[in-house]
């Protein structure tokens, strides 16, 4: 019998000139701000995640870089760190791999770079993730400013590839706490077998009990940001909410 695991939660600090923040829809100048990144992620840890979804959006947006604070972030958590932002050639990757992170999610460089992100695959395996950022089946790359080819025909290239995971956000409900949208993770589970973690909209329990539900159909896990952030719910309500 195959055995069915608890969803996993990752709570998002994603983080621009040095601070911890959310943005609407990814949108430059759209953002919350909500002090010390190391605070917003030791909070978590403190509050039972086994995750910390941890983003430098300054180098996503090909605009400056948080590296050293996040390496500094990635030191003092004792638990495991998706790191993403700006990773796209070695120098880049290996200094995110360096910080001790236990997987990197690779946005842009999946889109432009193909040959490289086999390379990166090939050599790192399940430490490298692909995140799949779409507006409607669109992939959004460099900030989600710029598009970058089509979901489907992306991932049938990534699986072939041999990556291990993939991190599906739907762009225009991140930071949004207008609910998931669980059409296309059902769908993206339904065209690989590479597990999936979830991106964008939740906003209640409601939210993660339904992506709970699909677990059996391939989603591993869930980053929960605006949501934490504007106190919806608590980490540990989002836990229990999860564990059944
Ligand atoms: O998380 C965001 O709000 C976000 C907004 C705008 C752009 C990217 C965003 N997040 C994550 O950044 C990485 C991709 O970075 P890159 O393209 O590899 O440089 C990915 O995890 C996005 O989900």
């Amino acid at each position: 019998m195959t055995e069915t695991h608890r969803l996993e939660l990752l709570p998002a600090v994603d983080v621009a000139d040095g601070q911890a923040v959310r943005l609407v829809k990814g949108e430059a100048g759209s953002e919350t701000s909500y002090g010390d990144p190391l605070a917003a992620a030791l909070a978590w840890q403190s509050a039972g995640a086994e995750w910390i979804h941890l983003v430098d959006l300054d180098a996503a947006f090909g605009k400056g870089s948080n590296r050293a604070l996040l390496a500094e972030v990635v030191g003092k958590l004792d638990v495991k760190v998706e790191l993403s932002g700006g990773i796209r050639d070695d120098a880049s990757l290996e200094a995110a791999l360096g910080t001790g992170c236990r997987r990197v999610n690779l946005g842009t460089a999946a889109l432009e770079t193909p040959d490289w992100v086999r390379s990166a695959i090939a050599r790192h395996g399940d430490r490298i993730a692909v995140g799949l950022d779409v507006r409607g089946t669109t992939l959004a790359g460099r900030g989600w400013t710029r598009e970058g080819g089509e979901l489907f025909e992306t991932l049938a290239r990534l699986d072939a590839d041999g990556c291990a995971r993939y991190v599906v956000t739907d762009v225009n409900k991140d930071g949004t706490l207008a609910g998931p949208n669980l059409r296309l993770l059902r769908d993206v589970c339904a065209a690989t077998d590479r597990p999936v973690v979830a991106s964008g909209g939740v906003s209640s329990l409601a939210d993660l009990r339904a992506i709970a539900e699909l677990v059996p159909l391939g989603v591993e896990g869930s980053i929960v940001g605006k949501a934490l952030y504007a106190q919806a719910f608590t980490l540990e309500e989002a836990l229990e909410a999860v564990s059944r």
